[in-house]
């Protein structure tokens, strides 16, 4: 389950240079040039049985996250995704088997040293209401004892991060933000001492479907700039294909089902598990991987004038729905000035898709 019991400061993070021994102030670009970049986390035979259960939740569970990866942990509900996850910061102790992070094993860690290299976002979000915003985000960095000159900088860095202007925001409470603009909030908690590891545990889950895919649009962006190793856990496909460079697809007790990029399980779904889980949408979700730019297409000429149109960045997904609106005939592609530079038909996406799975097989063959 996604429920967290512990208060916020355990989604404490660190900035290696920011410790209660006094590091020098650092300026908002100099915080910014070292901005950590994500760890290399190995879990090594890992199992969790919990007390008074017949079967272990997690069950020899070994996988190896390399630094900057955006892992998404994917799975039906109780086949211990949030418990694998939360053994990462020690929430949860394994029952045996190791965690190491960048090599050292998470148990030789002090545990308060260990969290603060971790943020951690959750889908309650946690915001304490009597705080304001930027006494939210303030927690860790004042409990590292970072001067007020320095966290008054970074909240302001931070809120500017996640969209939100800090003259507006900084000084309200929770409930005077939406759920979308407090989740943001959490985002930005979570990074506030600049930790390489994010663990994100059904962060977008609890918003409606509009904010959560600008919300999931936004992290994107953002972990392009700051690259983070994240271990994300959701139990929506469609999020993790969107999000993840990896995907893990889990089984009962964790059991690794196939762990790959999201266009190598679409295109090759390990077994017939992982084909049901992805379900039978699979073509329409493979279409979301693919860009206009990369297909083969047809003439501006294809397309009547009046026809609808779709920017040469859009996503394959985006041009069949414009197609299909448009009653299947040819729609234009608009080149970055907006201007018409060549037509897509269903027939142009259709052969992109088939020549990208057989691709992909052959690949898979080869290996
Ligand atoms: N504190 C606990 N004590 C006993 N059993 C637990 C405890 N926490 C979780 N479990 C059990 O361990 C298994 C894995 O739980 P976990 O929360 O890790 O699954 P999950 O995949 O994250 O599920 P969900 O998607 O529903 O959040 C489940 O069978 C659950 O009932």
């Amino acid at each position: 389950m996604s429920n967290v019991s512990s208060p916020p400061t355990v989604s404490a993070q660190s900035n290696p240079q920011a410790t209660a021994e006094g590091a020098p102030v650092p300026t908002r670009a100099s915080l910014r040039k070292e901005a950590s970049v994500g760890a290399r986390i190995v879990f090594d035979k890992v199992s969790k049985k919990y007390s008074g259960q017949a079967e272990s939740a997690v069950n020899e569970f070994s996988l190896v996250i390399e630094p900057g990866e955006f892992i998404v942990f994917v799975g039906p509900s109780g086949c211990g995704k949030t418990t694998t996850m939360k053994m990462v910061n020690r929430i949860i102790e394994p029952t045996s088997g190791i965690i190491t992070i960048d090599g050292t094993d998470i148990r030789d860690l002090d545990e308060n040293k260990l969290r603060r290299k971790i943020g951690y976002v959750i889908q309650q979000i946690g915001l304490f209401p009597h705080m304001t915003i930027a006494e939210n985000i303030a927690i860790v960095p004042k409990l590292l004892g970072w001067s007020k000159e320095r966290i008054a900088d970074r909240v302001v860095e931070l809120l500017e991060l996640v969209e939100l202007d800090p003259t507006e925001y900084a000084k309200r409470y929770p409930k005077e933000l939406s759920g979308g603009q407090q989740q943001r909030v959490g985002v930005a908690r979570a990074l506030a001492a600049d930790p390489p590891v994010m663990l994100m545990d059904e962060p977008f889950g609890a918003t409606d479907p509009i904010t959560r895919e600008k919300l999931q649009d936004e992290f994107l962006a953002l972990q392009s700039r700051i690259k983070k190793t994240i271990i994300f856990v959701t139990h929506d496909f469609e999020e993790a294909i969107k999000l993840g460079d990896k995907i893990v697809i889990l089984g009962p007790r964790t059991n690794i089902e196939q762990f790959d990029t999201p266009a190598h399980i679409l295109a090759a779904p390990a077994n017939d598990y992982v084909a049901e889980f992805i379900g039978s949408g699979l073509n329409l979700k493979h279409l979301a991987l693919l860009e206009v730019a990369d297909t083969e297409l047809g003439p501006v000429g294809a397309a009547a004038k009046d026809a609808a149109s779709v920017g040469i960045d859009a996503t394959l997904r985006d041009a069949l729905d414009a197609v299909i609106s448009g009653d299947g005939l040819p729609i234009l592609v608009l080149d970055e000035n907006e201007q018409p530079t060549a037509s897509i038909s269903i027939e142009d996406i259709a052969k992109r898709l088939g020549a990208e799975i057989e691709a992909m097989e052959t690949e898979e063959g080869v290996k």
